[in-house]
């Protein structure tokens, strides 16, 4: 079927930088007929009546009044992603269009990033690879000395599907998990993993040997690690966000850092993304980034995109949307 049967869906571009997958496009075009940004804006009169849904990967294409306004048939938007945070909820529900993300299938993959990240802080395999790979440098223990992970603690904040899974691996690693939550979970699944509930944050920052903050951005965790969390910290202590850039005051990191409030960090996220080449967290030693590889595994990124037609199929056919996301 082609242009004239199926609704359109607007992607940003096929393949390059900020587009969806190649291996993507033959499962998307079962359902619907493509149109990327280009074809639009060249298009535009055309185009624009035929857009029903948008699909977008990796933020993009930039949803803002102008482009609401220029696509009367548009119904839903799909996130490929977990994360709404870039788009103003609000507005676009205030043109009619329902939106969605896609939390099950990413949770696996973000899951194994925040623990990736623990165990190479944990055992600075950074630092490691790169004595490695110089040749001629004699191994020195002290500078290859990590801290243990078997036995550590856990501070999990945020106990969603994402954090469930981190504590499910934690587990695996005999760690002892603390979380915190705005929902404390069911007994069951507490006992399950071994997780106790923390009312405050304040307790379980003080007692984690490792910190892995997994919340979403929004106005109440913007910052929500600041310099004061920092201080409550042990100085052994290892932060690692794999949520978003913004819930930890980078700045305050910095210093902290550098002076020792804590151990290190492990960022799978930053502000901005990527950070700029003179930044002081690039050239710490106690610091490792990741380009926000969160959910980037083959298996997963298709996932979402089959979690995404399902929302939108839903979302056009009239049916309660699986993964809805409603402005708060
Ligand atoms: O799902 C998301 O929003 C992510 O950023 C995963 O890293």
């Amino acid at each position: 079927m082609g242009e004239g049967e199926l609704p359109g869906l607007l992607v940003n571009e096929i393949g390059g930088k900020h587009g969806i997958l190649h291996g993507h496009v033959a499962f998307l075009k079962k359902h619907f007929y493509l149109i990327t940004m280009k074809e639009f804006l060249e298009d535009r009169k055309r185009m624009s009546k035929k857009v029903q849904a948008i699909y977008l990967w990796w933020h993009k294409p930039v949803i803002d009044q102008e482009l609401l306004q220029s696509l009367p048939n548009l119904k839903v938007i799909a996130n490929s992603g977990v994360g709404m945070d870039h788009l103003d909820l609000k507005l676009v529900a205030s043109f009619g269009v329902k939106m969605a993300n896609a939390p099950r299938a990413v949770s696996s993959s973000t899951a194994d990033t925040g623990m990736a990240l623990l165990l190479a802080s944990a055992r600075r395999l950074v630092e490691g690879y790169h004595i490695a790979m110089s040749s001629g440098v004699e191994y020195c223990e002290a500078d290859i000395l990590g801290v243990e992970v078997t036995g550590a603690t856990l501070g999990i904040i945020g106990m969603g599907s994402i954090g469930y899974k981190i504590a499910l691996r934690a587990k695996a690693f005999e760690m002892n998990i603390l979380y915190h939550n705005r929902t404390r979970r069911k007994e069951q699944e507490e006992q399950a993993v071994g997780a106790t509930y923390c009312e405050k944050i304040d307790g379980l920052l003080q007692r984690a040997d490792f910190v892995m903050v997994v919340v979403s951005l929004t106005p109440q965790t913007h910052k929500l690690i600041g310099k004061r969390e920092m201080e409550l910290m042990k100085p052994t202590a290892t932060l690692i966000n794999i949520s978003r850039g913004a819930v930890v005051d980078q700045e305050a990191l910095v210093t902290a850092l550098q002076t020792g409030v804590i151990r290190a960090a492990a960022l799978d996220v930053t502000y901005p993304e990527p950070l700029p080449r003179d930044h002081t967290l690039l050239k710490l030693k106690n610091v490792i980034i990741t380009p926000h590889l969160g959910i980037k595994t083959d298996k997963a990124t298709y996932m979402i995109t089959e979690e995404a037609v399902e929302n939108i199929l839903a979302a056009l056919n009239g049916l309660p949307i699986p993964s809805e996301v409603l402005p708060s």
